[in-house]
């Protein structure tokens, strides 16, 4: 689940493989620039480290990065 810890909200994702974990970005990226709103992250073979935060303001969490959250969850469930 996402923790919320100094000024971003994070959640750590595994998959099956790296294919299972690449598709996943890609999908996460066309919904983030559909957003115009970016994940700082690293991808490590199956695993994805997700970090979301507000450049323009200051770097805190905002409501765009609890949407952008949701619509991560939404892509993991379908
Ligand atoms: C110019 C462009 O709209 C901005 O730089 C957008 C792009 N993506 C962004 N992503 C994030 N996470 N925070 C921002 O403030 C942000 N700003």
């Amino acid at each position: 689940m996402w923790e919320e810890k100094d000024d971003k909200l994070n959640r750590a994702f595994t998959f099956k493989d790296f294919s299972e974990a690449f598709a996943f970005m890609t999908r996460v990226a066309l919904a983030a620039e559909k957003m115009d709103h970016h994940p700082t992250w690293d991808n490590e073979w199956n695993k994805v480290n997700i970090s979301l935060s507000t450049h323009s303001a200051g770097g805190k969490v905002t409501e765009k990065d609890r949407e952008l959250a949701e619509k991560i969850d939404n892509i993991l469930k379908s």
